[in-house]
């Protein structure tokens, strides 16, 4: 069975925070493929993206480049509404039936995942890969005990960086630089997203 991390995000934009989370769990985790999911609706976000759908899936493309083991993949811009990882791994999952599943996530995500939709389901189906993230506890140890088996730790070189600090600083006419990929920057620029 080929082994395939799901680094599902808003990606509002996507930045190196997201591309070294998914480097470091494949490389770690000896998984084949990386495959980012831009979410249409995020069920947990308190507002609703800035960019476009076809704009972040636009910078998602431009981010992950010619990466071999990098692939994007816009199901849940295609089916719209409400982006449940549920929905989204039982497609894949009938699509790719020789594929293996773990859904990749930030420490934030993991704080949160005993209330995403349909869990214990979604549990039976992946593994989970959590990544440590500057400034948010990672709480395991409050998880019910079938996600903690589930769940899998993986190192990364800690950034600071989020989509917010990213969207901030457009709209406050400061540098991006080094902070997202440079083709993601002149896409940003030419567009004049988030203010900038
Ligand atoms: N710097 C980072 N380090 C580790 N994981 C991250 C980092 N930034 C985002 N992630 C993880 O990537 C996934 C997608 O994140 P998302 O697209 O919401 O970015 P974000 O930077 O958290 O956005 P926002 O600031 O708009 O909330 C989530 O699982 C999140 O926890
Ligand atoms: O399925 C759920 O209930 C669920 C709840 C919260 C987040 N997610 C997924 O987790 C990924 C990261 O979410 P976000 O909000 O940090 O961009 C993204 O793919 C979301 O669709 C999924």
């Amino acid at each position: 069975m080929l082994q395939v991390g799901l680094m599902g995000g808003t990606f509002d934009p996507i930045h190196y925070g997201h591309l070294l989370a998914a480097e470091s769990a494949r490389e770690q985790l000896g998984l084949d493929e990386v495959w980012f999911v831009p979410s249409h609706h995020p069920p947990l976000k308190p507002h609703a993206p800035q960019a476009s759908g076809e704009q972040r899936l636009e910078m998602v493309f431009r981010a992950i480049d010619f990466q071999p083991h990098f692939r994007a993949m816009p199901i849940e811009l295609e089916r719209e509404g409400t982006s449940f990882t549920i929905d989204t791994v039982a497609a894949l999952r009938e699509q790719y039936p020789e594929r293996e599943f773990a859904v990749i996530i930030g420490a934030d995500r993991v704080n949160d995942l005993a209330q995403w939709h349909r869990i214990e389901e979604l549990a039976r189906g992946v593994s989970f890969i959590a990544l440590r993230r500057p400034g948010v506890e990672l709480d395991c140890a409050s998880l019910p005990a079938y996600l903690r088996e589930r769940l899998r730790i993986c190192d990364m070189p800690q950034m600071g960086v989020s989509s917010t600090e990213i969207r901030e600083r457009c709209a406050a006419g400061r540098s991006i630089r080094f902070l997202v990929p440079d083709k993601v920057r002149q896409f940003i620029l030419r567009n004049g997203l988030y203010g900038a």
